[in-house]
C-alpha cells in the first residue's frame, strides 16, 4: 500500500496509481487508514499471535491460510527451525493446544454453563455468517441448513433468542425465517423484536430501535459512489446493509487488494461521519456513532427486562471481529459467556470456543435438550 505519510507535493497517487488525492484529504485518509485490528485467520483482523499490524491488507495477506489447512495462522518460531516443516507444525500444534486450553470448547463446558444458569434466565445471542452458516464466496448464498434452523427454533422455545448480524435485518431474516426471534441487523443498528399477540388477541408492538436512522441517505449515497468507483476491479462486491455497507474482497485477486482498499478509503475522505471496520475479507463502512453489537446486546437485555446481572445468563456466539464488542461487554460485566467460533487461535474476549457452525448446532441442541428434560422433571 502506498505510504500516505510521505507526500510532499499537493497531491499524491495511491495503490495502483489510478487514484489521485489532494493534500487536504490526507489527514482524513490517515485517520481512516488506522482502522482497527491486525491480521486474521480469515482476514478478520486478528492474528494467532495477537500481533497488530498497521495495514489491514498486508495482515490479511500475510495471515490468510489455505482453507484446507486447519492449522494455526502464524508462529513466533525463534529457534532457527523456521524452514523445517516438522518444527513449524509442532509449534502450530502447541499454539493450537494452548489456545484450546485457555478457550475450551463450549461443548465440553456444558455442565459449567448449566450450573452458572441456575436461578437465571439464559438469553441466547447468535451472529449469522460464520456462526449459523458456513462462509461461502457469494454472500447471497450463505444459507443456513434446515437442521441449523431447527436447532435455533428449538433453543428459542426455551430461551429468548436474538440474531445479531452485520447484514441488513431483512436479509438476515430471509435466511433465518424464524418470526419468534429478535433481530439486530446492520451490526446492531437496526433492532426489531417479534410481534406478539396478547391473551386478549391484541397485537403488541415489537421492540424497535434504529440508532443510526439519520445516516440512511448518506449510506445510500456512499453505496452508489463505491459501486461506481470500484467497478473496474474484478470480483469486488459492495453490499448494502441498510445502515452500513460491506466491500467484499473474497473474490478479488490479492494483487488488487491494495488498490481496492485505497479506493474505499479515498471515497471515505469526504465522509468524516463514517468509519471503517473490518471483518472476514470484508471492509465495513459504518456511522461513527457509539453503537455496536455490544450495545445491541445491552439494549436487548434491558428490553427483555433483564438489566440486572443476577437474573440473567447471556450467551453470545460469534466468529468475527465485530462480535468482540459483545464478548467484551459480557467480560466487563462479569456476566454470561462469549463463545468464539474459530478453528484457529485468535485474540479474543470470548471465554469458550466452538470450531465451526456444525458445533454451534450441536451446542444449541444440547442446551435445548437439557432444558426440555429439566422442565419435564419439574413438571412444567
Ligand atoms: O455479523 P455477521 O452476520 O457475521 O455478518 C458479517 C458479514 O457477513 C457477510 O460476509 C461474510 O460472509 C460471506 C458469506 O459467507 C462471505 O462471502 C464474506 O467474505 C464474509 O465477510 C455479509 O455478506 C456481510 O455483509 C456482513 O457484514
Amino acid at each position: 500500500m502506498a505510504n500516505q505519510n510521505v507526500a510532499s507535493s499537493s497531491e499524491m497517487k495511491l495503490g495502483n496509481g489510478c487514484v489521485t488525492i489532494s493534500m487536504n484529504k490526507l489527514q482524513r485518509l490517515n485517520e481512516i487508514h488506522n482502522i482497527g485490528g491486525g491480521g486474521g485467520g480469515d482476514g478478520d483482523g486478528r492474528t494467532g499471535t495477537g500481533t497488530r499490524m498497521s495495514s489491514w491488507v498486508e495482515s490479511m495477506r500475510a495471515s490468510s491460510p489455505p482453507r484446507s489447512n486447519n492449522k494455526t495462522i502464524t508462529t513466533t518460531n525463534n529457534n532457527n527451525n523456521n524452514n523445517n516443516p516438522a518444527s513449524v507444525s509442532q509449534t502450530q500444534n502447541h499454539n493450537q493446544n494452548s489456545w484450546i486450553a485457555s478457550h475450551p470448547s463450549a461443548l465440553t463446558m456444558l455442565e459449567e454453563i448449566k450450573n452458572a444458569s441456575k436461578g437465571k434466565q439464559i438469553v441466547m445471542f447468535l451472529d449469522y455468517d460464520g456462526t449459523l452458516s458456513p462462509i461461502v464466496e457469494d454472500p447471497d448464498r450463505a444459507f443456513m441448513s434446515d437442521k441449523m434452523r431447527f436447532a435455533v427454533k428449538t433453543v428459542a422455545r426455551y430461551f429468548p433468542t436474538a440474531i445479531v448480524s452485520g447484514r441488513c435485518r431483512d436479509k438476515v431474516y430471509d435466511f433465518v425465517k424464524l418470526p419468534e426471534l429478535y433481530y439486530a441487523g446492520s451490526h446492531g443498528m437496526d433492532i426489531k423484536g417479534p410481534t406478539k399477540i396478547t391473551k386478549q388477541k391484541k397485537i403488541k408492538n415489537a421492540v424497535m430501535y434504529q440508532p443510526a436512522a439519520e445516516f440512511s441517505p448518506m449510506i445510500d449515497e456512499v453505496y452508489t459512489i463505491l459501486v461506481e468507483e470500484t467497478k473496474s476491479i474484478p470480483g469486488v462486491r459492495v453490499e448494502h446493509n441498510k445502515f452500513c455497507l460491506s466491500v467484499h474482497f473474497r473474490c478479488v485477486d490479492e494483487n488488487n487488494w491494495d488498490a481496492l482498499a485505497d479506493q474505499v478509503k479515498v471515497v471515505l475522505t469526504e465522509y468524516p461521519k463514517l468509519k471503517l471496520t473490518q471483518g472476514r475479507k470484508v471492509l465495513e463502512i459504518r456511522p461513527t456513532i457509539k453503537w455496536d453489537k455490544g450495545k445491541a446486546l445491552e439494549f436487548l437485555l434491558e428490553s427483555l427486562g433483564y438489566p440486572n446481572a443476577n437474573q440473567v445468563l447471556p450467551l453470545y456466539i460469534g466468529d468475527d471481529q465485530t462480535d468482540e464488542d459483545a464478548f467484551k461487554v459480557l467480560r466487563d460485566r462479569g456476566q454470561g459467556f462469549g463463545i468464539l467460533v474459530s478453528k484457529f487461535p485468535k485474540e479474543t474476549n470470548a471465554t469458550y470456543s466452538l470450531q465451526e457452525p456444525s458445533e454451534v448446532k450441536d451446542f444449541l441442541r444440547e442446551l435445548a435438550k437439557w432444558k426440555r428434560v429439566f422442565m419435564r422433571r419439574d413438571g412444567r
